[in-house]
């Protein structure tokens, strides 16, 4: 009499336990990694873009192509009104503008993470253009006085051709760079709508996981606790209840009481009938017990043909009385209801009292069950 005799009990699967975990932290950790990458690769490609406002760019060089027109405009009515004062103070107020504009233009290139080498040529002519401005605008104030204008019209359409063109390429640059910034963008929100779907895809996937990893843990509690012949709980699940009954009972003064019951001749049975009919009788066995003990009390298999109830709240009188009536009862059983051609009794061991450790109350029925086996069998004794 003693352990649980391993042949009748499958292993446990703890290590599917652990590779479900392994995968599923690798899984989660390469999804992750691929993820953060993604993201990574595309922020370096597309950081050019990112910060840059192509519209307000367009709107400055937009801008400054009308000052040049205006600026053509005011040189044309000098050619045509050389005194009027009005044309004087347009065309200073024009020299000074367009290099404040230049300044703004150069700002705004710099600022928006162009390329250098597609604006730094238009970038070095606007400059010429501005120091050429400042000399206009000393020739402009002899003209004033009274010198000829013809040199300074000359150099006023060589600037506007020269700011013309200029902008006309800054413009072209900027739409460029524009349609390119909406390209970017748009792979930016399907790279977004991606990740999103991939991160949903990976929470998913985890609580699918999850969900299949509490189920296996589930069935690995079930299996390492529970005696798959008999459904009754094994000498694992016995003992999950024993301690803290000891300390119940000890708590509350109440007596623990506990029966453990051994087939006899059950080598007998198995030699002549079989192993099959032998595991028929452990089911129905098992089933005639279940039938009589309270719900509260703990039945188990704790070895081949070895049972046991633990009954919280119970004295002697009460513990012999179960084991007397399981006993009649088992003996009672038909050679229909067991299904196999003979009859079955076992005998009893009982112990009751307020033991702090639940061995010492093991070892008092134990005992005491020997001693119903050495006195003759299918009989009850108090340890
Ligand atoms: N069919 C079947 N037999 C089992 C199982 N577990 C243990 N046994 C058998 O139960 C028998 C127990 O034999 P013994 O320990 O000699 O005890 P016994 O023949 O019942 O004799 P006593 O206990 O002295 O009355 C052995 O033949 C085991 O093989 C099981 O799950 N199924």
């Amino acid at each position: 009499m003693g352990l649980v005799d391993s042949r009748y009990h499958r292993p446990m699967k703890l290590g599917t336990v652990k590779s479900i975990g392994w995968q599923l932290g690798l899984g989660f950790t390469l999804l992750a990694g691929i993820c953060a990458m993604a993201v990574a690769l595309y922020n370096f490609h597309a950081r050019q873009y990112m910060g840059s406002d192509y519209t307000s760019l367009v709107a400055v060089v937009v801008r400054s192509q009308s000052h040049a027109v205006m600026f053509r405009n005011a040189l044309e009515d000098l050619r045509k009104r050389p005194g009027d004062p009005d044309v004087f103070s347009r065309l200073e107020n024009f020299l000074w503008r367009i290099p404040q504009h230049i300044d703004g233009i150069s700002f705004s290139l710099q600022a928006n993470q162009l390329s250098k080498s597609d604006y730094h040529a238009s970038l070095a002519r606007l400059q010429d253009v501005k120091e050429r401005m400042s000399e206009m605008r000393q020739q402009l104030d002899g003209i004033i006085l009274g010198a000829s204008p013809e040199k300074f019209l000359h150099q006023g359409q060589v600037i506007e051709n020269d700011l013309a063109l200029t902008y006309s390429m800054l413009e072209e640059l900027v739409h460029s760079e524009a349609a390119k910034q909406r390209i970017v963008m748009e792979r930016l929100g399907r790279t977004i709508s991606v990740l999103i779907f991939m991160i949903l895809l990976l929470i998913v996937g985890l609580l699918i996981s999850l969900f299949k990893l509490k189920r296996k843990h589930h069935k690995v509690m079930q299996l390492s606790q529970f005696d798959e012949l008999t459904k009754l709980g094994n000498r694992r699940y016995l003992l999950s209840f024993a301690e803290s009954f000891c300390k119940q009972s000890q708590r509350s003064g109440c007596s623990l009481g506990l029966i453990l019951m051994d087939i006899d001749h059950f080598k007998y049975v198995n030699d002549t009938f079989g192993h099959p009919a032998g595991d028929q009788i452990l089911r129905v066995f098992a089933g005639a017990l279940k039938d009589e003990v309270r719900e509260i009390d703990v039945l188990a298999r704790i070895g081949g043909e070895e049972f046991c109830v633990l009954m919280p709240d119970t004295d002697v009188d009460g513990a012999v009385k179960l084991a007397e009536r399981l006993r009649q009862k088992v003996s009672d059983l038909t050679q229909q209801q067991l299904g196999v051609a003979t009859s079955v009794t076992m005998s009893l061991g009982v112990a009751t009292g307020h033991e702090a450790i639940f061995k010492h109350l093991y070892a008092r029925a134990d005992k005491a069950l020997y001693q119903a086996k050495t006195n003759g069998r299918n009989r009850v004794e108090i340890g």
